[in-house]
C-alpha cells in the first residue's frame, strides 16, 4: 500500500468509528452517570490514617481527577469507591445508593487500572464480552455490545488477537472497552495511561475526554501526573497527606491556588523567599498592599488584618524579560541561566546575587531578547500576578 493509500485508509476508518462512536453513544447516554458521594471517608492501617475524612460530591456525568504525590492516599480513596478496600470510617453512596459495604461485583462500576489485567488467554473480544457473560446476557447482545464498543475505542480489527499480540496502547483500549461494555454509571480509572508512551498517552488523554463527552458516564481518574490531571478533567481533587487540600476546575486551581504546596505542585511557581511582614497600607486607589523586603502583592480578602510569616508566589509565564517599563513592579537582575527547549524558552535571572526568579516566553519572533549568560536584564510583573500565602499568624 503506498502512502497516500495508507493514508486515505486510517481517514476512512477513523470516520467510520466516528459515526459508530455517534451512534453508539446516542444509546448509551440514555444510561446517564451517577451521582458519587464521599462523607468523611477515612481508612486507618494500624494506627496511620492514609486517609482522612474525605468529603467529595461527585455530580453525575462529572471528570474528576484525584492527583497527589505519592501516598497522598488517592489509590486508597479510588479502592474503597471500587470496594476492594474496606473504610475504617465514612460513607459512600452512587446514584443515591449506600454502597459503603456492598461488595465490589455488586456495586455496577467500570473499573481500568495501570496494568490491563487482561486475561491472558481470552481474546480481546471474549476480554470484552467477560463482564456481560457475568451478567448472563444473551449471545446476539453479547455479540453486538462488544462489536459497539470495539468500535467505540477505535480498535475494530484486533477482536480476535490475544492480548499478547497488542500493544500497550491497544490493551488499553480493550481494558478500557471491557469497563465500559456493561454501561456502567460510573468509570474508575487507576494511572490508566501511565504504561505507554508520552505521544500515546496524549492521544489517549483527548480520547478518554472525547468518550467521556458523548458516553456522560461519571469518571473518577486518579493520577500524579499534573498535565494528565488538567487536560482531561472538568474538576482536580488535590491531596495531600490523605486530606483533600483544595478542588476545583483546572484553571481555577493554577490561577487561584490556595497553598504553596498547591502551587507547587501545578506547573512551576517562583516563591520569594524570606521572613516577611506583613504590614498592610490602603493606597488611594483602594488597594491594600503588603511591603515587605521590597516586594509588594495586593492582599487579598481572606488575608486582611493578618500579621506574620508570609511566601510570596509568582508564576514563570507572567514575569518580562527586557520590555517591563510598563509592569508594576521591576527589578534588575543578571541572567545565570538559558534553557532551550523549543517552544518555550527558559531564564534563571539572579536578584541583587542571590534570589533566583524563572522566568519563560514563548520562543516567538520579537518575543525572545538578546540577553545571554551573565547579562543585565530588568525584569517585572504586574501586582495582581503576584500570589500571596499566610503562612503564620501571629494574632
Ligand atoms: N495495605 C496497606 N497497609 C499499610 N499501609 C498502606 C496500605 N495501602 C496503602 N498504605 C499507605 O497509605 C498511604 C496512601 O497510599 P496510597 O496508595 O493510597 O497513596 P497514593 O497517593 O495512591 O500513592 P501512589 O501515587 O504512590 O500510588 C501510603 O502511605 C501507603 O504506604
Amino acid at each position: 500500500m503506498t502512502s497516500a493509500n495508507a493514508t486515505s485508509h486510517g481517514v476512512v476508518l477513523r470516520e467510520r468509528s466516528r459515526i459508530q462512536l455517534n451512534n453508539t453513544a446516542k444509546e448509551v447516554s440514555e444510561a446517564k452517570g451517577g451521582r458519587v458521594q464521599l462523607s468523611g471517608l477515612s481508612k486507618e492501617y494500624g494506627g496511620f490514617r492514609a486517609v482522612d475524612h474525605v468529603t467529595i460530591d461527585i455530580a453525575a456525568g462529572e471528570f474528576v481527577t484525584v492527583l497527589g504525590p505519592s501516598g497522598s492516599g488517592k489509590t486508597t480513596v479510588l479502592m474503597m469507591i471500587a470496594g476492594l478496600v474496606e473504610p475504617s470510617a465514612g460513607a459512600i453512596t452512587i446514584g443515591g445508593r449506600d454502597v459503603t459495604h456492598l461488595r465490589p461485583q455488586h456495586r455496577n462500576l467500570g473499573v481500568v487500572f495501570q496494568s490491563y489485567a487482561l486475561f491472558p488467554h481470552l481474546t480481546a473480544a471474549e476480554n470484552i464480552a467477560f463482564p456481560l457473560r457475568m451478567r448472563r446476557r444473551g449471545e446476539a447482545e453479547i455479540r453486538q455490545k462488544v462489536e459497539d464498543v470495539l468500535d467505540l475505542v477505535r480498535l475494530p480489527n484486533v477482536a480476535q488477537r490475544l492480548p499478547g499480540q497488542l500493544s500497550g496502547g491497544q490493551q488499553q483500549r480493550v481494558a478500557l472497552a471491557r469497563a465500559l461494555v456493561f454501561d456502567p454509571p460510573v468509570l474508575l480509572l487507576d494511572e490508566p495511561l501511565s504504561a505507554l508512551d508520552k505521544k500515546l498517552r496524549e492521544n489517549m488523554q483527548f480520547e478518554i475526554r472525547e468518550l467521556h463527552r458523548n458516553l456522560g458516564v461519571t469518571v473518577i481518574n486518579v493520577t500524579h501526573d499534573q498535565t494528565e490531571a488538567l487536560v482531561m478533567s472538568d474538576r482536580v481533587i488535590i491531596m495531600q497527606d490523605g486530606r483533600v487540600v483544595q478542588s476545583g476546575s483546572p484553571s481555577e486551581l493554577y490561577e487561584r491556588p490556595k497553598s504553596n504546596f498547591v502551587a507547587d505542585f501545578l506547573g512551576t511557581s517562583n516563591f520569594l523567599k524570606g521572613e516577611l511582614e506583613l504590614q498592610e497600607a490602603q493606597r488611594p486607589d483602594g488597594w491594600s498592599l503588603v511591603t515587605a523586603g521590597g516586594l509588594r502583592c495586593r492582599v487579598p480578602e481572606s488575608a486582611r488584618g493578618s500579621k506574620g510569616r508570609a511566601c510570596l508566589m509568582l508564576r514563570p509565564e507572567r514575569i518580562m524579560l527586557n520590555s517591563a517599563a510598563e509592569m508594576e513592579e521591576r527589578f534588575e537582575g543578571r541572567v545565570a541561566e538559558i534553557a532551550y527547549t523549543g517552544n518555550i524558552i527558559r531564564y534563571r535571572v539572579a536578584l541583587n546575587d542571590q534570589e533566583i526568579v524563572e522566568v519563560t516566553l514563548q520562543n516567538k519572533p520579537g518575543h525572545v531578547p538578546q540577553a545571554s549568560i551573565g547579562s543585565q536584564v530588568t525584569i517585572g510583573w504586574n501586582l495582581e500576578d503576584v500570589h500571596i500565602f499566610v503562612e503564620s499568624t501571629t494574632d
